[in-house]
């Protein structure tokens, strides 16, 4: 299976995400990235389309599922929304979607702050795997994987993908 290079889809969904917002008459979202990879992928999208504004940056440990089997990871930080959630329209982005739990517990995570007028959700990779009613509205690449096949984001610059292989060892 080759990878996309992220680079090479980054140009058509920032003008997805363009056409995707104008159709709905967002002015001025509110961008917000996914941690780890999530904030990689908002970070090269920004640039992309020339947006210089505040982003904000969501840890969702907290908010996850499987929160109390996996436990509190050593790198968990803070999340940092540097607006209003409250009536905003919000453009979500992450690196991959899975299962969706991610996505659902960003939106958990972001209720906790105020109701959005929207959420617009983006993702480099969508693997086609969902177990939550979760689609994107832009996404970069859609690829099924193998049963113990995963993608890794790589980055922060330049991004790249990386295949695993869960029944391979380490
Ligand atoms: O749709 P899901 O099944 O929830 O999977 C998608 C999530 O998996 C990865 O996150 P991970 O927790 O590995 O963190 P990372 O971004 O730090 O790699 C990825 O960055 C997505 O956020
Ligand atoms: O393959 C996968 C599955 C979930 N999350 C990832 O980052 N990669």
């Amino acid at each position: 299976m080759t990878l996309p290079n992220p680079a090479e889809l980054l140009p058509r969904m920032a003008s997805d995400l363009q056409a995707h917002l104008k159709a709905r008459n967002i002015d001025e979202p509110r961008y917000i990235g996914i941690r780890t990879g999530g904030v990689w992928v908002a970070q090269a999208l920004l640039e992309q389309l020339g947006e210089k504004g505040p982003m904000g940056t969501l840890d969702v440990s907290f908010y996850r599922d499987d929160f109390t089997q996996s436990g509190l990871h050593p790198q968990v930080r803070p999340s940092d929304l540097p607006f209003e959630i409250e009536g905003q329209h919000l453009v979500l982005i992450d690196d991959v979607l899975m299962s969706g739990r991610t996505v659902r517990a960003a939106l958990n995570e972001l209720f906790d702050y105020g109701r959005p007028a929207s959420v617009t959700l983006v993702c480099l990779l969508d693997l086609n795997a969902r177990e939550l009613p979760v689609r994107p509205d832009v996404v970069g690449a859609t690829l099924s994987l193998g049963a113990t096949e995963r993608v890794k984001l790589l980055g922060p610059a330049p991004l790249a993908l990386e295949r695993q292989d869960l029944a391979s060892p380490a």
